[in-house]
This record gives C-alpha cells, sequence and structure tokens, in this order.
C-alpha cells in the first residue's frame, strides 16, 4: 500500500546546534487523521514544518504518495499549511482572501471563482463572502483559513494549533465540525496541538511526542488504555503508576511487587522477570471499598489508602486519598457512588481494580 505521507528515520537539527526532532518513523494512510501531541518544545511544529517543506530535514526521508520529497519546494508539494493566527490579509475581502492560492497559481478567474463559491458554500461562508476577514469571528477567521488551505486541493492538510485562538466553547463546536468535514472530504489531516482533549475527540491516530522523539502512535482510546511509556502514562488521561519489579508474566497478565503490595495488571512490552517496571491504574479503573468490605471479600488487586477529603461539586464527588508512603491519589465519580458522608476524612478504604484495566511497562 502506497502511504500519503511517510516519515523515514527524519531528524532535525537547527544551524545553531539545537536537536528538535530525532529518528521520526510515521506512515499515513490516505485520509487518516493524525494528531501530533505533547509538551511545548518537543518538536511538534518542527515536524509540521518539514511536512509542508518550510524547514529542511536534517537526516531520514520524507515520502509523500510513495516520491521521496526531501528536495521539494513548498509550493511544489501537495500540501497546504494552516497557521493557528490564520494568517489571513486583513484588506482582502473573503472571496480574495480564499482565492488567493488559486490566483498565484495562475488560474483563469471563472474557473478560480467557481471553485471559491464551492468551498465557501462547503464551509457555510457564502453570506460573508465580500466582507474583510478583521470584521468577522474567530470561528469564522478559522473557517476562512480553512477554505484557504482546501482550495487548492492539497493531498495533505497540515494544521499547526488551529484551534488555539478560540475560546473553549466555540473550539468544541469547530473541532466538531472540523471533523466531519475532513471525513466528508477525505483529505488526509495533520494536526499539531498540545491539548489533550482535542487530539483524543479528534484525530484516528496520536503520535505522542518527547524531546523530539516519538514515544507512542495510538488510536486515541488505545493510548489512553494502553499507555507504551512512562511518559504516556504520565502525559494521557489520570493514571496512578506505581514502582516495582516484574514478579513474573503468564497469560498477557504480568505481577509486580510493588512496596503496596503484590499487584497485577496487563504486560505491555518487554517485562523479564525482575526487571523495573511499572503499573499503571487509570483513575477510571479503580473502585473505592471499605476496608472492612474489602477484607471481607478477600479482594486482590487492591492497595489500602487513607481518605484526604470528599468535595461534591453538582453531581459529581471528588475524592481525594493519600497512598501509605504519602502520595495522593484524585477520583472522581458520580455523587451516587461517593455520597457525601460515605467517605470520611481520616477513613481507611481499600482501592482496587481490574488487572485488565492496569498496564504493566517497562520501567525505562
Ligand atoms: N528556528 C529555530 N532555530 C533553533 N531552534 C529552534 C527553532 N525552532 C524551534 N527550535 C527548537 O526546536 C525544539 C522543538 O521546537 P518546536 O517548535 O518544534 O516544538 P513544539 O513541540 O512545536 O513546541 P510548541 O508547542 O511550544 O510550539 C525546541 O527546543 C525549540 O526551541
Amino acid at each position: 500500500m502506497v502511504h500519503d505521507l511517510e516519515l523515514i528515520k527524519v531528524g532535525k537539527v537547527y544551524d545553531n546546534g539545537t536537536p528538535a526532532v530525532a529518528g521520526f518513523d510515521l506512515a499515513v494512510a490516505k485520509g487518516e487523521f493524525i494528531a501530533f501531541l505533547g509538551p511545548s518544545g518537543c518538536g511538534k511544529t518542527t515536524t509540521l514544518r518539514m511536512i509542508a517543506g518550510f524547514e529542511a530535514i536534517s537526516s531520514g526521508d520524507m515520502l509523500i504518495k510513495g516520491t521521496r520529497i526531501n528536495d521539494v519546494p513548498p509550493e511544489r508539494r501537495p500540501t497546504s499549511m494552516i497557521f493557528q493566527n490564520y494568517a489571513l490579509f486583513p484588506h482582502m475581502t473573503v472571496r480574495r482572501n480564499v482565492g488567493y492560492g488559486l490566483e498565484v497559481k495562475g488560474l483563469a478567474k471563472a474557473e478560480r471563482e467557481a471553485k471559491v463559491d464551492r468551498i465557501l458554500a462547503t464551509l457555510g461562508l457564502e453570506d460573508v463572502a465580500d466582507k474583510r476577514p478583521d470584521k468577522l469571528s474567530g470561528g469564522q477567521r478559522q473557517r476562512i483559513a480553512l477554505a484557504r488551505g482546501l482550495i487548492v486541493e492539497p493531498d495533505i492538510l497540515l494544521l499547526d494549533e488551529p484551534l488555539g485562538a478560540l475560546d473553549a466553547n466555540l473550539r468544541k463546536a469547530i473541532q466538531n465540525e472540523l471533523k466531519l468535514l475532513q471525513k466528508r472530504l477525505g483529505v488526509t489531516f495533520v494536526f499539531v496541538t498540545h491539548a489533550q482533549s482535542e487530539a483524543l475527540a479528534l484525530s484516528d491516530r496520536i503520535v505522542v511526542m518527547n524531546q523530539g522523539r516519538v514515544e507512542q502512535i495510538s488510536p486515541p482510546h488505545q493510548l489512553y488504555t494502553r499507555p507504551n511509556t512512562p511518559f504516556v502514562a504520565q502525559f494521557i488521561g489520570r493514571n496512578t503508576i506505581l514502582d516495582g519489579s516484574v514478579g513474573g508474566v503468564e497469560d498477557g497478565r504480568a505481577v509486580v511487587d510493588t512496596p503496596l503490595g503484590i499487584l497485577r495488571g496487563t504486560a505491555n512490552g518487554a517485562l523479564a522477570e525482575g526487571s523495573a517496571a511499572k503499573i499503571v491504574v487509570p483513575a477510571e479503573a479503580i473502585e473505592v471499598r471499605s476496608a472492612s468490605e474489602a477484607r471481607a471479600t478477600g479482594m486482590g488487586n487492591a492497595i489500602a489508602a487513607t481518605v484526604r477529603r470528599l468535595d461534591v461539586v453538582g453531581h459529581i464527588s471528588h475524592l481525594s486519598v493519600e497512598l501509605p508512603g504519602g502520595r495522593a491519589v484524585s477520583l472522581e465519580a458520580h455523587v451516587e457512588k461517593y455520597p457525601p458522608g460515605l467517605f470520611a476524612p481520616g477513613g481507611e478504604v481499600v482501592l482496587a481494580w481490574n488487572a485488565a484495566e492496569a498496564t504493566v511497562i517497562p520501567a525505562a
């Protein structure tokens, strides 16, 4: 299968010696929505700019539809890029902004106008076609930028934090629009964000980056439930991560010997007996029981904890407990599950989970 986009061991060292990206491997199928997610400075934008051709790659190969593009200039790549600030021309009408790329390409006026009309209709911008972007809302400006990127019919649309300038409510609405539009058009999207919820909501697959390296490439649900590395476990979701050593692995289940007892989870990665490991327990997987109930049922995979606080906000109870050694664990559930008065501060409880829902990974 020929991929729309392939990065093979792509690396970037800036002229001043800053290493920004190393050994980046990725293969993107046509029509996929890919997000680059990671903390500030991890190399997301650099990678996007290398795909666009604005930044030369220092090592490795980049292919679009099977053709090596390392030395192809940006204007000859089948890509469009949308910037966080949209980079719209304030003195031009929406129509002219959107058609500008075709004007530069020298397309005849009639053909250009027809394409502009079509894309304005696709994005619901007909009514503002003759206005100037600075007279429009953030959401409308965002759509103009999208129209301008899509009108040149790129194979791959590159989006650098495209929703970053919008307020939270609008962001949510535009997220949905963007996802629907992308699926309808079938264009491959590569999207940079440092907002976890955005990446989880939009993408077919997420590339988690850390210090210039790829930590994990997975569909959102898998990334959330089966982290491959300690960084991902800590960066995605709300996990309690406990250190220990591998006691053994059987049928995909790992036993971990921790200072808090013997704990079990689903094995993920090379876990040699006796090697250092981490058991990652998502907040959603944790059941809180009273200490006596846990003793009575002989529950396995459980750790003792002390209640610190229980706060009820609307329908949600926020329970804060402390593990032996002082580590805090925050849990949330519907108020029916943790009703006020059930867990008094200072009370002894037990945190338990199904081994299937916890993940055991190598410590490094
Ligand atoms: N033009 C440049 N010259 C030198 N170093 C640069 C340049 N641009 C970025 N860097 C460095 O490269 C590394 C990766 O930066 P990059 O902007 O790709 O990260 P990012 O993940 O997109 O961060 P952010 O979320 O803050 O935009 C950082 O250490 C950054 O300081």
